[in-house]
């Protein structure tokens, strides 16, 4: 256990286990009408809010002064037509927050038996994600459910909770509800939490925080690399890939996967390379999407940059600026797929009569 953030560390843990106990029992317990689709066409469940109400109201106790920049906020929920969300919002967070988890956690990042939070407390913990982000200072981010179209597709999503201070992500913690604990075992136990501190290395526990594996990213030969990619083409260009993974020769299929699981999967080998190129002009990557997984990926030994080379930058606020897409591989694969992927790009403007 590193002496760098340990209450950081206890406190992100401890809330982002809670929030997936919720995801996980929201997940088999949703009807039609928990969902919502957002101005931007995204789909927001009970989930998203409740976990977001869960994981700021733990912040907020342990870390007062502590802004953060978080995925959802309350608006919807506090207008006439979003009463039955809210009191099943409502609901579902107090369980989880004050829910005997029986898993080894301190008692106190919970709440005792009689504390349960009003509505308005609620509503008030999910707006202290409103944080705009930037350059200096202490700040957390949060996904409350990354990936919601894989969460309600019952596949792969995560909770994402980072710490940033002066624009570098120092701590990372996601929970993976669905994902296998070893990916040999696909239908073994599933539900695991990835930890990373900088400086300090990365680790992958049990969702009870059994079995702590250190976590490298090995080295890969060109017959086993492969890719991980989104599931949604819209959220990333697959054929964009597929022609990055025929420059570089690559055989094996891509591996698809919702979420920033696909940073976790990367940090423990079971894919090579995580390229997320932009689909098109306009959509900017959020710091939340990205915070957690990058720190992931740079404590597992590997790099993360955008397709020009260029480092992450989470001091521009809620996003990531303008989108030059990411790719994520161990120090060995990142060098060659960033120039296949400058390769690619040119051609790709040549053929648009750019060049
Ligand atoms: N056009 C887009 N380009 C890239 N990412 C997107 C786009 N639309 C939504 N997203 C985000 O992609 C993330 C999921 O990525 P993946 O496909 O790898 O699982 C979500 O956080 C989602 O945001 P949101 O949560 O607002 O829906
Ligand atoms: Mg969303
Ligand atoms: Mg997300
Ligand atoms: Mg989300």
């Amino acid at each position: 256990m590193s002496l760098k953030f340990t209450a950081e560390e206890q406190v992100a843990v401890a809330a982002v286990r809670r929030a997936c106990v919720l995801t996980s029992s929201v997940f088999n317990k949703l009807v039609k009408n928990e969902t919502l689709v957002k101005g931007d066409k995204s789909p927001v469940t009970v989930g998203d809010y409740s976990a977001q109400a869960v994981v700021n109201t733990i912040l907020g106790r342990a870390f007062p002064d502590d802004p953060i920049v978080g995925e959802e906020d309350a608006a919807d929920l506090r207008i006439e037509s979003g009463t039955v969300l809210k009191n099943r919002i409502v609901e579902l967070a107090n369980e989880a927050l004050t829910s005997e988890l029986g898993i080894g956690e301190k008692a106190e990042w919970g709440l005792g038996p009689g504390q349960s939070r009003t509505p308005d407390e609620l509503l008030d913990a999910i707006d202290r994600g409103t944080y705009g982000g930037g350059r200096t200072g202490r700040m957390w981010t949060l996904d409350p459910i990354d990936g919601t179209k894989g969460f309600l597709r019952g596949e792969q999503y995560a909770v994402c909770l980072a710490l940033i201070v002066d624009a570098q992500v120092e701590l990372g913690v996601i929970g993976c509800p669905n994902l296998p604990v070893d990916a040999l075992k696909p239908d073994g136990p599933r539900g695991c939490i990835f930890i990373a501190v900088r400086g300090h290395g990365a680790k992958q526990l049990t969702m009870s925080g059994a079995d702590p594996k250190p976590l490298k990213i090995p080295s890969f030969s060109d017959d086993n690399l492969n890719f991980l990619e989104s599931v949604e083409a819209a959220h990333s260009s697959h054929s964009f890939n597929n022609r990055v993974a025929q420059i570089l020769g690559i055989k094996r299929a891509p591996t698809q996967m919702d979420s920033q699981a696909k940073y976790c999967s990367l940090a423990r080998g079971d894919g090579g390379v995580y390229l997320r190129m932009p689909t098109g002009v306009g959509y900017k990557e959020k710091i939340w999407d990205h915070a957690p997984g990058s720190v992931l990926i740079e404590e597992a030994g590997g790099i993360i940059t955008d397709s020009r080379g260029e480092p992450l930058d989470f001091g521009l606020g809620r996003t990531l600026g303008e989108n030059y897409g990411f790719i994520a591989a161990g120090k060995d694969v990142h060098a060659k797929v960033l120039a296949a992927v400058k390769q690619a790009k040119e051609e790709e403007a040549k053929s648009k009569g750019n060049l």
